[in-house]
Order: C-alpha cells, then structure tokens, then sequence
C-alpha cells in the first residue's frame, strides 16, 4: 500500500484526527493511537486498523515513553488546543530536536497562534467562522451546519492527511520533517474556494437559499415520492434539464424558461407534485440510463445494496456487521485495504507495541507496575 512502513503515533483525540489516523492506517501506515489510562471505552469510532497503547502523559515516565515512541516514527498527530503539548514538554521544538525527520502534524480548530488559539471549539463553531455557514440552508432558515463533515472532516482530518502525505513526500527530498499547522477553520474555508471564487460570476448573489446550487433552483434539490422517500435532482445543463423535463411527463412550453430565477418558487411547487404521484422505485425506473441527474437518495443501509454500489464494492461491512464505506480513492496498483478487525481495547497493545519499539519486557512491566502504562486484553472485557 502506498503509505506501507510509514509510523504514526495517533494522540486519541474527538473526531478530526482518529479520522487522519484513519486514512492513513487505510493507505497501508501503521498507527498507534495513544489513550489516556484509567479510560473505560475509546472515544474513537474510527479506530480501524489502529493498536492502541494506554499511556499517562502526565507522568515524566509518560514522557519519556512518548519521546522513545516519536524518535522511531514519521509523523505525530496531535488533537489537543494549543499550548497542551509544550505544557507536557512533547512540543515541535522537543521531538524534531531528537528526531529532525518527524512530521509533527497538529490538527486544531483555530490554529496555533490568533486570538482563539486556545478558545474551545466543535466543528459548527470552525464552520461559522470559516464564512461556509453563512451559505449553508434554506430560503428564509438559519444557517444549517450539515452534520460535522465539512470542518471536522473535510476541512480537518482529510486535509491534515493531505498535509502529512505531502510532508512525506517533500522529506523524500530533503530528509527533514516540518510541523504542520492544520486549522478546521481554515480547512473548511479552502475546501469551499469554489464558493468564494464563484461569487464573482454571480452565483451567489441572491439570499441563502435562493441560488443555484444551494436549494434555490428547482432542477437541484431534494423531492419527496409517493412512497415518503426522497430522489435527488441535479439537472443544471439544458441537454440534462430537458431530460429531467421529458422524464416528469412535463410540457416544456407551458413551463418557464430553466433559468428564469423569479419562477423557480413556482417550477418547484410543479416538480413537487410530479414526483408524489410515484414511488422512489418508480421515479429510478424512468430516470435510471438517462442524463437527467436523477438518483435515489439512499439510506445508510441500502447504500451497499444498490446495484452501482455493488458493481464496485463501493461499501463493506466491518467486524460489528455495520455498512462501512471503503477507503477513495481507489488507486489502480497500490490500493488501500481496509483492516476488517474489531477495533482496539483501550491499551491492548501497549506491551507488544513497547517491545516492538525495543522496550525490554522488564522496562514494560515497572511501567505497568508504577501506572504509567495500562495493558489491556480483550479477553478481559468480554
Ligand atoms: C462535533 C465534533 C465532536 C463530536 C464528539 C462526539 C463524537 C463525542 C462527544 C461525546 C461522545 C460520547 C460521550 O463521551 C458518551 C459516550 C462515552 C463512551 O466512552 C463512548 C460513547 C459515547 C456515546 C461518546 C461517543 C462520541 O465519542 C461522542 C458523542 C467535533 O467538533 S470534534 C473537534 C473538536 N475540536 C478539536 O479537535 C480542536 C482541537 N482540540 C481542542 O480544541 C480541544 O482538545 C477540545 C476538543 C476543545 C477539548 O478540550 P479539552 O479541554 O478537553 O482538552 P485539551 O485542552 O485539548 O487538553 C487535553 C488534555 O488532556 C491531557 N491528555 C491528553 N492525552 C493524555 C494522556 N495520554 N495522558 C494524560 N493526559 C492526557 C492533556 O495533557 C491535556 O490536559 P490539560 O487540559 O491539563 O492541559
């Protein structure tokens, strides 16, 4: 796999970095996630293909364990606000001084310096002060945050893994590791350029809600069938609007021009109750072949069933049984693979991982004894 030998040690974080870690242990690194002893359950839901070692940062022998873990490894990612690693003594300046070659990536809401550096903070808070929220809900709503995807997510672990795969790359050349400063405000801000770099053609002059492509247009939104499920239309060119056109059973010259926006409250009142008069299955047997843009919006759990899905394996379902998406994208010779596993016991690995490391088993077990370290096993929790 392309990040095959690559050392990550994961500090257990909220969401944005086990989804970094996450990534990376799908592209072939190994991850070792380091929890906080005396936890009873991980927080980290996506903790596929990770061991975990259950370390107390709070202790100099925590410390120690860490610095002898970074010294052998290619990247840190580290999950907390600013300031938290420099207080244990773990910060940039300490690790790369003994081990210049390590990326040290710091996953944070606001960044490193600014006045919120060290202000609190969830993904809608990075979002809000990202400007995207602003954009995101319907005509005469609030602004909605859809889920905690675009900064926890898009704009935080997925471009902090980004971050990391080009320090790796760039190392290749120089030999030196770098910090990166990874901040889910302006993660979510340079994931949405297309919005701040499309205003200047218009395409966002009108209200929130009131535009093309953020629910104001009728050929692109949601549309309830007869069966209380939904389809998706995205029918913006005119070659595929037309289809969409001929697919309702509509009469293009008694409806108003495409882009006529002052009509589009009315074409969409007409378009909602063309799709109530038949079922989701039914609309997928008109639209389905054709360019109209037409697709069911699926459920998490049909998503595996569906035929295209299917085709290309697109989703699996891991240990618990659970629909769970594969690892994109796809790369044709050195594919992810995904780690079907259960997750990791807190502190599972603590003792194989320290041995691997070149801890002596007589090193582990005054660690284990002094309650530096916790060593789990599964059996134990069955
Ligand atoms: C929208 C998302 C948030 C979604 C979260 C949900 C996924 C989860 C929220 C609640 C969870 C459920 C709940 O807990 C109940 C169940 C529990 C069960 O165990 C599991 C199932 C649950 C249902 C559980 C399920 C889910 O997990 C939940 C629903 C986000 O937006 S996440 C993005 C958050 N923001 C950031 O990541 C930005 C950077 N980070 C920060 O700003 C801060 O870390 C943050 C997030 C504000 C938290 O601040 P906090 O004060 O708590 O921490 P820090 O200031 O960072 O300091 C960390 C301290 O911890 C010490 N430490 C760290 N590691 C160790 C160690 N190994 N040993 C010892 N000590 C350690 C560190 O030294 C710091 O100590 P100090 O504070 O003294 O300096």
């Amino acid at each position: 796999m392309a990040l095959a030998g690559v050392r990550v040690i994961e500090l257990a974080g909220l969401a944005p970095v086990p989804f970094c870690g996450m990534i990376l242990a799908d592209f072939g690194a190994k991850v070792i996630r380091v929890d906080r002893t005396k936890v009873a359950m991980a927080l980290d839901t996506q903790a596929r293909g990770k061991r975990s070692v259950a370390l107390n940062l709070k202790s100099p022998e925590g410390v120690a364990v860490l610095k002898r873990l970074c010294v052998q490894s290619d990247v840190i990612l580290e999950p907390f606000r600013k300031g938290v690693m420099e207080k244990l003594g773990l910060g940039p300046e300490e690790l790369l001084k003994e081990n210049p070659g390590l990326i040290y990536a710091r996953l944070t809401g606001y960044g490193q310096s600014g006045s919120y550096a060290k202000a609190a903070g969830h993904d809608i808070n990075y979002l809000a002060m990202s400007g995207l929220l602003s954009m995101l809900g319907r005509s005469h709503d609030k602004p909605y945050a859809p889920l905690n995807l675009v900064a926890d997510f898009a704009g935080g672990g997925l471009t902090c893994a980004f971050g990391v795969v080009l320090a790796l790359l760039e190392r290749t050349r120089s030999g030196r590791g770098q910090v990166i400063d990874a901040t889910m405000v302006e993660g979510a801000a340079y994931v949405s350029s297309f919005v701040w770099k499309s205003r200047r053609i218009g395409m966002w002059n009108n209200p929130r809600g009131e535009n093309l492509l953020d629910s104001g247009a009728p050929f692109y939104d949601t549309y309830q069938t007869s069966d209380g499920k939904y389809v998706a239309v995205g029918a913006i060119e005119p070659q595929f609007y037309t289809q969409l056109i001929h697919g309702l059973g509509l009469d293009a010259a008694k409806l108003p021009p495409q882009m006529s926006f002052t009509d589009w409250p009315e074409l969409k009142k007409i378009f909602t109750k063309q799709f109530a008069t038949k079922s989701q299955e039914e609309w997928a047997c008109v639209f389905d072949g054709t360019d109209a843009c037409v697709t069911p919006v699926l459920s998490m759990d049909e998503v595996i069933s569906h035929p295209h899905n299917q085709e290309r394996a697109s989703f699996h379902r891991d240990a618990e049984g659970e629909v769970t998406p594969n690892p994109a994208p796809v790369l044709s010779r050195t594919p992810a693979n995904v780690c079907l596993d259960r997750d990791p016991i807190i502190g599972e690995h603590t003792r194989p991982v320290l041995e691997e490391f070149g801890f002596k088993p007589t090193e582990v077990d005054q660690l284990l004894s002094a309650g530096v370290i916790e060593c789990n096993s599964a059996r134990a929790r069955l």
